[in-house]
């Protein structure tokens, strides 16, 4: 998706944020647009905006750009959490995480009273699961726990290869709470509870990138327009 794309997306979802409110502030290239376009809003007046960063990398930028930023401790509800996404379906059920950051995300998204999620529509689909998806793995017995997520995903109906991501300095990528990430190529997740349900039985598994009745909204945009989807959508994918 063109970057002028992911803008339009993310200039969408700056309308749902108000003065006054605690807002919940994504991670990756899309987020990265709505961080930079609130900023905006906020010197142009939007009064009394409090982020949650998702990551240490939006923390930063956030900062940069002068956004006035707490902690879910300071703050355990949050108005609304605008994020991206890796693949969405009509009932809104996500695949997140492809940056690695998606324990703080569920985390925040979860404490958010509304969730808007910005995206090219290209990550529409029908079935998730084209996108492998992402395990946040304690590192401790990950041999072990690999082999059980294996065993547990087939019981589910999900096979495929299932690889330990790699950092750009040919070491394991690690995420911001210390843990490593297993991203499970499984081409079709076709129950997604399921899977989700059965993969939070391994002990090393911190979370899944599994995102399932968390969003609320989803903006997509496309060459023809921007679409804003809710939980109820029953139009073409
Ligand atoms: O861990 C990363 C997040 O889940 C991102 O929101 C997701 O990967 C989408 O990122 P992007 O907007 O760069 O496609």
């Amino acid at each position: 998706m063109s970057d002028e794309l992911k803008r339009q997306a993310a200039a969408k979802a700056v309308e749902f944020v108000e003065a006054g409110m605690r807002v919940g502030l994504g991670t990756g290239s899309t987020a990265a647009h709505f961080v930079d376009l609130l900023a905006a809003r906020v010197r142009e007046g939007l009064s009394d905006i409090v982020g949650v960063p998702t990551s240490e990398a939006t923390r930063a930028q956030a900062e940069k750009l002068g956004i006035k930023l707490a902690t879910l401790d300071e703050f355990p509800v949050l108005d609304l959490t605008v994020d991206g996404a890796d693949e969405i379906d009509a009932e809104l059920r996500m695949i997140k995480g492809g940056g690695g950051a998606l324990l703080r995300e569920k985390i925040v998204a979860t404490a958010s009273e509304q969730v808007v999620i910005i995206a090219d529509k290209s990550k529409l689909v029908e079935t998730l699961g084209a996108f492998p998806l992402p395990l946040e793995i304690v590192p401790f017995g990950l041999g072990a726990t690999r082999n059980l997520v294996e065993l547990l995903a087939a019981d589910a109906g999900c096979e495929g290869e299932i690889s330990l991501r790699m950092g750009a300095d040919g070491k394991p990528f690690m995420t911001d709470s210390g843990n490593v990430i297993l991203d499970c190529a499984f081409g079709r997740i076709e129950d997604p509870e399921g899977l989700d349900d059965a993969l939070k039985l391994v002990p090393g598994v911190v979370e899944t990138g599994l995102f399932l009745g968390i969003a609320d909204v989803a903006i997509l945009s496309a060459a023809d327009g921007i679409e804003v989807l809710e939980t109820d959508y029953s139009g073409e994918i």
